[in-house]
């Protein structure tokens, strides 16, 4: 068999049985605290035997990076991608798979023996030959030879390409959108770079899952340029010669497919777990808090500091950052800001982040003034690369510091939600709270009196929380419900 057709994207294999419970597999959320795109076509590379692996499994690979993408699959020469040979032999006890090269060395070969399937008292060997190929097909391991671009990285060398195409303040023209990340490295012209795939953290992590490449949801999608109003790319997009990298989008929570078998079976899943696609992390969190009325908003303290308000009107401007991201028939209106919990961490533990909050005067405001940033560079309210932290002077009590620099995150929040308003968004009237900074109840008092809002704990300030709502709402989607 040649390799060299859209035929050989991973196949998944289902076994339906009897058993009727659903566990659906939900978004994914960040990971090592980052949002990425990736943008790549397949790898399959060169890995260690498993020896944490069943016994009946067994692959080896050269030290040679192959490559499975769009047009078959490939490995790495001198010459760019080099087309490669599977064939795979059908034993009485189990199989094996070799590929090889053009000149006959053989790249990447391993075996299986048959599950024991049985139908009554016999051997049911229709199903364990099926399971076999498509485990054969798993175990040509398959990586993304990845160039991922982190959320709050900016590649302001794409910008004046990506203004130049798209309609003026739209969300794609701020240097970190993910529009601009695929233009600066459609830019780099590396080698097939037609037949690179872009996923979003999310998508890539659920493609593991899943096993269907190219596959996201409008609120991931939507700094991409995705118009979850038409529920299409914009035709400024489609026509851009990288457009057939874009993924498929859905709306969040809806079922993609079932679960990888192999994955299912390692980790004692049933036959029917689904997976559904995802949403970010800061609308994970809105769906968490269960906030349903426009004018209820809810504020993510992570790492980051995002703020997301129900609204029923749409307001975007990527000179300040803020967009919309669809939520059904409403408009989450927000923006995200690189302020939050990860320049806390990087001044205190949270252990003493507990013990100075404590003695904290939350109704008296800290003259302190700062821009409590980690690094150079914010998103929201004030979209510039370039903005400086600033994080000086600082007193000589470690409470008054602490004070200082929650006083200091609460007025950009506060900012926000101004900002938001003056837009022409539905006015906040409550805020939520998710996120690790959600239990410190001085900062939420401190919160209060600067944003001069209701501000509360949500009962549920995981986004995860959140993510499973959306894996309900999935699962009921397909069953009809
Ligand atoms: N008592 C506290 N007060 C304020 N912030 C806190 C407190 N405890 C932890 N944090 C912050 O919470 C953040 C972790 O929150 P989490 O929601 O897990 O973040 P992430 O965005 O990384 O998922 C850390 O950056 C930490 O500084
Ligand atoms: O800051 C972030 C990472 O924690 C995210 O970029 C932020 O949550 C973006 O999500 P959204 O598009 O929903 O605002």
């Amino acid at each position: 068999m040649e390799l060299g057709e859209e035929s050989n994207q991973p196949q998944i294999h289902t076994q339906k049985g009897g058993n009727e419970s659903h566990i659906e597999s939900e978004r994914v959320r960040k990971m090592l605290m980052l949002r990425q795109v990736q943008i790549s076509s397949f790898k399959l590379f060169q890995s260690p035997k498993q020896p944490g692996c069943c016994s009946s499994r067994s692959v080896t690979l050269p030290r040679t990076r192959l490559y499975r993408n769009r047009s078959g699959l490939r490995a790495m020469g001198g010459n760019g991608l080099e087309k490669l040979y599977l064939g795979m032999d059908f034993g009485t006890s189990g199989a094996r798979f070799t590929v090889i090269d053009e000149q006959g060395v053989i790249r990447a070969e391993g075996k299986r023996e048959y599950p024991p399937f049985m139908r009554e008292e016999s051997m049911d060997w229709v199903s364990s030959w099926k399971a076999t190929l498509f485990s054969l097909l798993e175990d040509i391991p398959i990586t993304l030879p990845s160039l991922p671009f982190l959320y709050n990285q900016s590649c302001p060398d794409a910008l004046p390409e990506v203004k130049s195409i798209a309609p003026a303040n739209h969300t794609v023209c701020s240097g970190s959108s993910t529009l601009c990340k695929l233009v600066s490295w459609w830019n780099l012209k590396l080698p097939n770079r037609e037949s690179a795939v872009l996923l979003h953290q999310a998508d890539w992590l659920l493609w593991l899952l899943h096993g269907r490449l190219g596959v996201s949801d409008y609120n991931n999608a939507l700094k991409v340029g995705y118009d979850p109003e038409s529920e299409s790319y914009p035709s400024w997009l489609i026509s851009q010669p990288y457009s057939q990298l874009l993924p498929v989008v859905q709306a969040p929570g809806t079922s993609i497919g079932n679960l990888k078998d192999s994955i299912r079976r390692q980790f004692g899943f049933p036959d029917d777990c689904i997976v559904c696609t995802g949403t970010t992390d800061s609308i994970a969190a809105f769906l968490a808090a269960r906030a349903t009325e426009p004018g209820k908003a809810v504020t993510s303290l992570g790492s980051t500091l995002a703020i997301k308000l129900l609204s029923t009107k749409r307001v975007d401007d990527a000179r300040y950052g803020v967009y919309s991201h669809r939520l059904d028939d409403k408009w989450l209106v927000g923006g995200a800001s690189n302020t939050g919990g990860a320049i806390l961490r990087q001044l205190f533990s949270d252990e003493q982040l507990e013990r100075l909050s404590r003695e904290i005067n939350p109704t008296v405001a800290s003259p302190l003034d700062y821009y409590p940033l980690k690094s150079s560079g914010e998103r929201f309210p004030i979209a510039d690369p370039n903005l400086a932290p600033r994080l000086l002077p600082r007193p000589n009590s470690d409470v008054e510091y602490l004070h200082g620099i929650l006083e200091s995150i609460a007025r950009i929040e506060g900012k926000g939600y101004k900002l938001l308003k003056e837009m022409g968004a539905t006015e906040a009237e409550e805020v939520l709270t998710a996120g690790g900074g959600a239990k410190n109840d001085k900062w939420i008092k401190i919160r209060e009196r600067v944003l001069g809002l209701p501000v509360s704990k949500a009962v549920h300030t995981e986004a995860s929380y959140g993510a499973s709502l959306l894996a309900l709402k999935g699962a009921k989607q397909k069953r009809g419900l």
